[in-house]
């Protein structure tokens, strides 16, 4: 569907019928790691009032910095039990310093009789925008909806009410004079004076403001096909949503029939492994693991190495969100990045910061502190099902030019979509007014 199609069918309706597609999973491969002497040891570790502190200064999200594993095995059950399939079986043993190979992963084994096919709703991808976004729409979209049902007359009121409004919704005040000045501009150029005219204008801008501050290149996921491994590291402070959308992409790749790996490196808290360890489980594959407290970088080192040797499609690093402090956290993240690159120089394919769409502004904030440490190739904009705000993607985009290449949409296994910003403008008119 093109652009003004969408925004057609967004703004009057239409009674097209949506495709539904249905996926099966596929047996995954058992694996081997090779272990090495790539690790130090790291520093002592904090207290827990010590990493709250820390990371509330990363994050605002307090709910979910207090979100513990328990929470996170039951909400991946109940997922579980959702999408109707049963954990295939799964061994475990740590890893460590030595040259035990044999013992150095978690395998998710494929077992003919527990490989039950899962039948996730696919929904298409625009869809799933208009599911997920509803209650985003309860912010953003519904503040602009509301604003529009209230609209009179095109004059300058209009518009600096329109301009303020977009900052309140975490536009950002540059993002939201920009986009005021080019619809205003716009409004006159069409001669639009109808409260539809203006919102097809709108959406139209906010697509084209989105677009122009892009790099044409880097806008989608980056993937090399030439039998080597892509590996994708996953940044973002805790509770963001890294280890779900691991989880949520590894379906994706193994129901395109690729090889996958995931590499629990964030052994700093045991219930993250356990939790990566449940989404390897679901998905149907091996989770490479380290002992509790080990340094990351050898967990990364060791699947790495995996990864090469059995010719995986797709690595995808899960990492800590919060240590004892902010430097701890990017000397550690900077110290992964080291191990990647030391095994595959032109790797990571994608450092992807995951952001928890609800987050506001403060999601800039930490967008510029990582990218400091790693440099970020991409955004993943999690939870925008339950945000409150939304028009925080245009603000990062605006400001730093980096293209939100994933968005999550909800906590299950099909509940990720790529990126579309068409969609994700349409999405915020869908149904109201
Ligand atoms: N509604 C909704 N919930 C999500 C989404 N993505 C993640 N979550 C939930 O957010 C919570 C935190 O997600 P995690 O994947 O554990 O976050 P994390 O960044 O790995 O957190 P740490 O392991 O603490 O660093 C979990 O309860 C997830 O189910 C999403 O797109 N929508």
């Amino acid at each position: 569907m093109g652009l003004f199609d969408k925004i057609k069918k967004s703004l009057f309706g239409d009674n097209e019928e949506e495709e539904k597609n249905k996926k099966s999973e596929e047996e995954s491969q058992d694996k081997e790691a090779q272990d090495d002497d790539q690790a130090d040891s790291d520093s002592e570790k904090p207290s827990e009032s010590e990493q709250e502190e820390e990371n509330s200064q990363l994050n605002e999200s307090d709910a979910d910095s207090q979100s513990d594993i328990s929470a996170k095995s039951s909400a991946a059950n109940k997922a579980e039990e959702e999408d109707g399939q049963k954990p295939v079986a799964v061994e475990t043993e740590n890893q460590s310093q030595d040259n035990d190979t044999a013992s150095s992963d978690v395998t998710a084994k494929s077992e003919a009789d527990e490989a039950e096919e899962e039948t996730d709703q696919s929904d298409s991808q625009t869809e799933l925008y208009e599911k997920g976004l509803e209650k985003t729409n309860q912010g953003f979209g519904a503040r602009l909806n509301k604003f529009f049902a209230q609209f009179r007359t095109v004059d300058e009121d209009f518009f600096d009410d329109l301009e303020e409004l977009l900052i309140e919704s975490d536009v950002g005040y540059e993002t939201a004079e920009q986009l005021t000045t080019a619809l205003r501009d716009e409004a006159k150029l069409q001669k639009a004076k109808s409260r539809d005219d203006l919102k097809k204008v709108i959406v139209e801008k906010l697509v084209e403001l989105y677009d122009q501050n892009g790099d044409a290149a880097n806008e989608k996921l980056r993937s090399h096909d030439d039998g080597k491994t892509n590996i994708y590291l996953f940044v973002g402070v805790n509770g963001a949503g890294k280890t779900t959308t691991i989880g949520k992409l590894a379906k994706r790749f193994k129901d395109e029939g690729k090889s996958v790996l995931l590499a629990a490196a964030d052994t700093f808290r045991a219930g993250a492994v356990e939790q990566l360890v449940e989404w390897g489980k679901r998905v149907d594959v091996p989770v490479v693991t380290g002992k509790e407290q080990a340094d990351p970088a050898s967990v990364v080192f060791d699947a790495t190495t995996k990864a090469i040797a059995e010719h995986a499609d797709y690595l995808l690093v899960d990492t800590a969100g919060r240590l004892q402090n902010k430097k701890n956290l990017m000397s550690e993240l900077e110290k992964i990045e080291r191990t990647i690159k030391k095994q595959a120089p032109d790797e990571p394919t994608e450092t992807l910061l995951v952001l928890d769409g609800s987050t506001g502004q403060n999601a800039l904030l930490q967008a510029k502190d990582f990218d400091k440490t790693t440099k970020l190739t991409g955004l993943v904009l999690t939870k925008l099902d339950g945000s409150s705000k939304g028009g925080v993607v245009l603000a990062i985009r605006n400001e730093m030019k980096l293209p939100v290449k994933l968005v999550g949409l909800g906590e299950k296994a099909s509940d990720l979509a790529d990126f579309d910003a068409a969609d994700y403008a349409v999405g915020l008119f869908h149904d109201l007014v």
